[in-house]
């Protein structure tokens, strides 16, 4: 594992500066009402911000310098990563052998009116059954993940998800999982079953050779 020095907390911390304001961009972009002109202004501004960011950047086969993937840090991930402009983010923590996730889903998650998108929940879901997954010492992917939606989710209102190991066969590994309102947990919102499969070492190759052994064999280029 990497030493974690001082110029690497301080980019992670930078990510995640830049994150916030994204998110913030985001929503405001998503719940904006504001004159037209300001609309084209912003754009303008917004394209502006972007190009230096683009001067230098990663192939898909480059994992992010800041990340550390044998640790599980992983800035950019889409549901917890504090660098994604795409991420509620939410916030997971583990209660004994339970994962218990926290986050406020903004406009830019909107279905239907007022409530999530089904599809963000099913997102949500498979991060909290795959974090348990993961955390059970039986890592896998997600083979199968079937989600029940009981009730809609409510935006701007303050989210806890579960996700529990509830089987483990030979490669297959079964978790549950659920979405409620921080200050209602009993009442279940939504609820996923997740099948998640081990890999084989051969698959695990194929499928991530690639990017390990470009980052933690090959000098990168400075
Ligand atoms: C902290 C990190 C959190 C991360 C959370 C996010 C998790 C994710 O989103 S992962 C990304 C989404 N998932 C994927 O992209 C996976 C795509 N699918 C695949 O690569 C393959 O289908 C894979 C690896 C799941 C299984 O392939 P393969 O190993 O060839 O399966 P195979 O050997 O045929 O089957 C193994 C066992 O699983 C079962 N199985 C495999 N797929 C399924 C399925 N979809 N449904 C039911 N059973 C299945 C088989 O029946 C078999 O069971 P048994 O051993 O009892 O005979």
């Amino acid at each position: 594992m990497h030493a974690v020095d001082d110029g690497l907390l301080r980019r992670r911390e930078a990510i995640g500066e830049l994150g916030d304001a994204l998110r913030l961009l985001v929503e405001n972009a998503t719940a904006t009402e504001a004159p037209t002109e300001e609309l084209l202004r912003a754009a303008e501004r917004i394209r502006q911000a972007a190009a230096p960011l683009g001067e230098r950047v990663r192939t898909r086969f480059d994992s992010a310098t800041a990340d550390d993937l044998i640790a599980g840090v992983r800035l950019y991930n889409p549901v917890t990563g504090a660098g994604s402009a795409l991420a509620p983010p939410v916030e997971i923590h583990r209660e004994g052998t339970v994962a218990i996730g926290t986050c406020t889903l903004g406009l830019a998650f909107e279905g239907p009116p007022s409530y999530a998108h089904g599809g963000v929940s099913a997102m949500l879901l498979d991060q909290m059954l795959g974090y348990a997954v993961t955390h059970s010492g039986n890592p896998g992917m997600t083979g199968r993940l079937e989600t029940t939606y009981r009730r809609p989710v409510p935006l701007h209102t303050p989210l806890r998800l579960t996700g529990e190991v509830v089987g483990v066969e030979n490669r297959r590994v079964t978790a549950t999982g659920t979405i409620a309102c921080a200050d209602e947990p009993g009442r279940v919102l939504v609820e996923a079953t997740g099948l998640f499969i081990a890999l084989r070492a051969e698959q695990a190759q194929r499928l991530f050779g690639p990017v390990l052994s470009r980052r933690y064999q090959e000098p990168r280029a400075g």
